[in-house]
């Protein structure tokens, strides 16, 4: 008998007759014998329909726009208690409050400080299955709070650890983490397991499979995470804590429209450039993604101008450009430039470390395209670009095929493949 956390996404509890087959898939875990704590988000759609009636009013004030998000995933832990209930299975349902969740207060983007597990102990005890509504948790004023968009995942892991679950399990609409998103190449392949590292690697760039704080949270907590079809049996994908000794090159691409790019244009090259202008956006709360500085053209001239360019989130852009103007003016720098149409493209795995021309590989791909990089940033497990948004699916795809993430997986074997004969 095990003790397990299920979460259930949005795409997952969309229509009643999706929440009675949930209903029935829990049941068969039930009469196996099985523990089952249950976390559901809001029907799939519903938080950005809350979110739009908010924007038709205005004045999205942070504590009352919680209350209001918060109200989805309540919707749906009763209908599902009422489902379990109507196929024999004794349930129970708790909001974040009445867990409780505790959080900190950052409405909007809270993070969980504990939670009391008591009370829903006693009801496993009971021999009840438990439905936590997720995303959402209190703060110390008895406030509700919720987690930042997706926060259902993180609700599942923190509960898992609290529990010492023997496994988490996301159930969505995919059956697993795949080598990139299965909606955009057809030909992504799922991973039987990737590494806690890599899966945070490709939440943080974009692969909204799982929630960026579940996966650190998991890997903080020793939580054994799987991600399971909903509709479909089968094993699914396991975030592994250990490293395997042959790695593939690489696991998988992440990519993101998400982001913006500004460019500050003839900037007198001279120390503390770079602090002038990010300072007032880092202090505006903004966060700064991939930055790129050209080295000055000709040291030996007095004065010589540096290009200075960042990415910022798509919705910060318009503040961030604001900031940047008066900073730039205030340099002397000649014009600010910015565009919203671009993409991030990442390539991640843990077995670049040990391969040295995975790059030189990405750009030979890119280059037979006829696609133009704009910034590249790296770390020893992945390598991100940026490029014209129009081009995003295309240099996907072409990656995909470049790196053979449809096939079984390369691997790094330095014994039996020196590195310098690897193309
Ligand atoms: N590498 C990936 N592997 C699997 N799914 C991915 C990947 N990258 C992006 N996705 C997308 O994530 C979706 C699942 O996340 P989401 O829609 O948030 O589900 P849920 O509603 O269950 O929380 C999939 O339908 C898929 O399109
Ligand atoms: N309902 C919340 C929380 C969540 O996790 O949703 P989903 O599991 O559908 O990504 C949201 O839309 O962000």
């Amino acid at each position: 008998m095990a003790l397990i956390v299920q979460k259930y996404g949005g795409s997952s509890v969309g229509t009643t007759e999706k929440i009675r087959a949930i209903a029935n898939k829990i049941k068969g875990y039930r009469d196996r014998g099985d523990d089952v704590v249950v976390v559901v988000s809001a029907m799939g759609g519903e938080t950005d329909r809350l979110q739009g009636l908010a924007d038709e009013i205005g004045s999205p004030l942070p504590r009352e726009m919680d209350m209001l998000l918060s109200t989805g995933e309540q919707v749906t832990i009763a209908l599902l208690t009422m489902g379990l209930s109507a196929a024999g299975v004794d349930a129970c349902s708790f909001t974040g409050w009445q867990v409780p969740i505790r959080t900190d207060d950052a409405h909007g983007k809270a993070r969980i400080d504990s939670i009391d597990a008591e009370h829903l102990k006693t009801e496993l005890g009971r021999g009840r299955v438990v439905v936590v509504a997720g995303f959402q948790g209190v703060n110390e004023a008895n406030d509700i709070t919720t987690l930042g968009r997706g926060g259902s995942d993180t609700t599942a892991v923190a509960l898992a650890a609290s529990l010492k679950a023997d496994e988490c399990q996301i159930f969505t609409d995919v059956d697993g983490v795949y080598t990139t998103d299965p909606r955009v190449v057809p030909g992504a392949r799922r991973l039987e397991k990737i590494t806690f590292e890599e899966m945070l690697e490709m939440a943080s760039l974009g692969s909204k499979v799982l929630q960026i704080r579940a996966v650190e949270f998991a890997g903080k907590y020793g939580v054994p995470l799987r991600v399971l079809s909903t509709f479909d049996d089968g094993p699914g994908t396991l975030i592994s804590l250990e490293e395997d000794v042959e790695e593939p090159i690489i696991s998988g691409i992440a990519f993101t429209k998400d982001e913006a790019q500004l460019t500050v244009l003839g900037v007198p090259d001279r120390p503390g450039i770079a602090y002038s202008l990010l300072g007032p956006i880092g202090e505006a709360n903004i966060e700064v993604d991939m930055i790129l500085q050209n080295v000055s053209g000709d040291p030996s001239s007095d004065y010589s101008a540096t290009d200075f360019t960042f990415t910022v989130h798509r919705r910060d852009f318009d503040r961030a450009k604001g900031l940047l103007e008066q900073a730039a003016s205030e340099l002397g720098a000649r014009e600010v430039a910015g565009n919203t149409s671009i993409a991030k493209v990442s390539l991640v795995g843990v077995g670049m470390r040990s391969h040295a021309n995975v790059a030189a590989r990405m750009f030979k791909t890119l280059s037979e395209e006829n696609i133009n990089i704009r910034m590249i940033s790296t770390t020893e497990i992945k390598i991100s670009i940026v490029i014209e948004a129009k081009y995003l699916e295309l240099a996907v795809r072409a990656l995909h095929e470049t790196f053979d993430l449809d096939a079984e997986p390369e691997k790094v074997d330095s014994e039996l493949t020196p590195l310098s004969e690897q193309d």
